[in-house]
């Protein structure tokens, strides 16, 4: 097994160049699926999801191609309907095919993902979206069927909870349903507008993205089209606490600072000094920084993508801090491991009272999801001693050349076998 060795105590100093996000490049995969023509997307992350999203594409018959920053989709022909769960169970987001394909060939039948390490993550969003707008859902075997043999037919939905991959899955399915479709209460993340931008660029009619309306207007056929993607948020909101955790002074270039305002908000609060300009974001600490109470909201609150991170951080913040996670209702497995490394944490229930303490030191530990391993990345930088992280996989989803990034801006870390 692979395992990354940090050897901590290093400041960090220099530029950072953020990549494409994750979260805003898998749905725009998934909705390349609806052009009759191929698409070109640039600023593509080289990361696992995106190869599994690309495998699942495969697996549909649809020609994916990667260069370093660019994918070619060409679905000009889909030759069958079905995501297996070999694929649906690496990365839930493989889910997001649904909605296209209900929409261009009327039939999906896609794997339930199933309950992930942050929470049991149902699905009965994306279904209630899929229903409303016409469509026949069959369960069985592990696995959802949705057929709309007629074609879909625009509807009023109104989501109980802004959920993020509802309201992409409904948007893409939506923009080629008869008539009109309004979302109501959806999500209003930045990956959502993107999400919209490309669409549009397809040739949907979506409008209000980013709001708490969404408006489709169904139209016959959507063509391929060129779109590069937006600055992943939560690596730059990753790499601002590894800049206040070792003390140093790094710049993040391709950031859009708007999309990072909780973040930023909650930094400065700690007292750690951030300066904006047109091309990037400076991020440097001198003092100690202080404990701040934060809680996980839909965006524009404060993402729960950041929150394993941010308490990684407020594990050597002068004082006690209060983190409240309402997302996902298990998103606290990074509690333990930071706890073998020194942290004084004590959880009640979806709560976690962090006391701040003098330094954190090294042990082997294990990232039990994606973000939980960028905060024992973050520990480690700052801990006395080596620390070893192990279950890679997890990291590799979502952070492209983790460790050559970590190494410009003078860590001292390697990966191992
Ligand atoms: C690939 C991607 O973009 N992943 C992001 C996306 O995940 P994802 O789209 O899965 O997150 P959602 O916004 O859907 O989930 C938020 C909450 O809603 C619940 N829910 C969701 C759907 C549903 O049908 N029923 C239901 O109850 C979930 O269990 C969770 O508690 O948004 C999350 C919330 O910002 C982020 O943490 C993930 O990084
Ligand atoms: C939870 C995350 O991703 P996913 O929804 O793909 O599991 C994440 O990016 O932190």
């Amino acid at each position: 097994m692979e395992k990354l060795i940090i050897r901590g105590g290093k400041r960090l100093y220099g530029t950072v160049k953020i990549s494409g996000a994750k979260n805003a490049v898998l749905p725009i995969i998934a909705a390349s699926l609806l052009g009759s023509t191929p698409s070109t997307l640039e600023e593509i992350p080289n990361l696992e999801d995106v190869h599994t999203i690309s495998e699942v594409l495969g697996q549909l018959g649809v020609p994916v191609e990667y260069s370093p920053g660019i994918l070619k989709v060409d679905s000009r022909d889909i030759k069958t309907c079905e995501a297996p769960y070999e694929l649906v169970r690496k990365m839930r987001a493989s889910f997001l095919v649904m909605g296209p394909l209900l929409s261009r060939i009327g039939q999906a039948r896609i794997s339930l993902p199933g309950g992930c390490a942050i929470g049991t993550r149902p699905i009965d969003l994306h279904l209630k979206g899929f229903e409303a707008l016409g469509a026949e859902i069959i369960q069985g075997h592990g696995y959802i069927e949705a057929r709309a043999p007629r074609g879909l037919t625009g509807a009023r939905i109104y989501l109980d909870f802004p959920s993020v991959g509802a309201t992409e899955n409904i948007m893409m399915a939506a923009s080629m349903a008869k008539g009109q479709t309004v979302i109501e209460n959806p999500a209003e993340e930045p990956e959502i507008v993107d999400l919209a931008t490309y669409l549009n660029a397809m040739g949907a009619r979506v409008r209000g993205a980013g709001t708490n309306v969404i408006k489709i207007d169904g139209v016959s056929e959507l063509h391929g089209a060129c779109h590069a993607v937006i600055p992943d948020r939560i690596e730059a909101g990753t790499y601002m606490v590894a800049a206040a955790m070792t003390g140093g002074d790094i710049r993040l270039e391709n950031v859009i600072t708007e999309h990072l305002k909780p973040v930023i908000a909650k930094l400065k609060e700690a007292g750690v000094e951030i300066e904006e300009d047109l091309l990037g974001v400076r991020v440097r600490r001198n003092e100690l920084f202080r404990a701040v109470d934060i809680k996980t909201l839909p965006y524009p609150g404060f993402p729960t993508d950041m929150q394993a991170q941010f308490m990684a951080m407020l594990t050597i913040a002068k004082g006690a801090s209060v983190v409240t996670e309402t997302v996902f209702e298990n998103r606290f497995m990074h509690v333990d491991e930071l706890k073998r490394m020194g942290a004084n944490i004590k959880i009640d229930g979806r709560v976690a009272v962090v006391e701040g303490v003098a330094n954190l030191t090294g042990c082997p530990v294990k990232a039990t999801d994606l973000r939980a391993g960028a905060a024992l990345v973050l520990a480690g930088l700052t801990a006395s001693g080596a620390t070893e992280v192990g279950y890679l996989h997890h990291i590799d989803r979502g952070y492209e050349n983790l460790v050559e990034k970590f190494q410009s801006l003078g860590a001292d870390l390697e990966r191992i076998k």
